[in-house]
């Protein structure tokens, strides 16, 4: 993330990934303060085993983008809310990227959802961890439909 103050949005995707026994780490690393740092960072990602990157940032949110330049890893990007324009600078930053440079951009403050997909790519070629997911997913199939039954009960 570009800075600790995303943490409190980031700390969803931490939590998605430990529900799903999938090991991970957390750092600050921001395009805009410590530019060579964040090169180094993504340029290091695959060879130190990483498969993932979840970037997030807010306001001018270069960092997803950036990383996504520098790593052959697939990037999910977190667009962060801060106090003016609701997030909007953010998405829009991390989501208009340039032919060629793609991050997965996720909703506005959906970091959960952002350490699901990460779950979901690893997944793809992990036959445990998909039966994981399929039954989160018929866990949140159950959910819903408690939801509706709850509404008409009280109709
Ligand atoms: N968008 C970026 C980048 C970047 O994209 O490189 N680096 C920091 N930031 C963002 O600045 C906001 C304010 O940071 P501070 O709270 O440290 O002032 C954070 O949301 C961070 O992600």
């Amino acid at each position: 993330m570009g800075s600790d103050s995303d943490w409190p949005v980031m700390e969803g995707a931490a939590q998605a990934l430990a529900e799903f026994g999938v090991p991970y780490e957390a750092d600050v690393v921001s395009a805009h303060r410590m530019p060579h740092d964040m090169i180094a960072y993504g340029e290091g990602a695959a060879a130190r085993g990483l498969r993932v990157i979840i970037a997030g940032a807010g306001g001018a949110a270069h960092l997803p983008g950036m990383l996504a330049s520098v790593t052959p890893l697939p990037v999910i990007g977190v667009p962060v809310p801060l106090k003016y324009l609701d997030g909007m600078d953010s998405l829009l930053s991390i989501v208009q990227m340039p032919a060629g440079v793609p991050v997965a951009t996720v909703a506005v403050g959906a970091a959960r959802n952002a350490g699901l997909l990460a779950v979901r790519v690893l997944a793809a070629s992990d036959e445990e961890l998909q039966a994981r997911m399929t039954a989160f997913q018929q866990d949140l199939y159950g959910q819903a439909k408690a939801k509706g039954a709850r509404l008409r009960d009280r109709l």
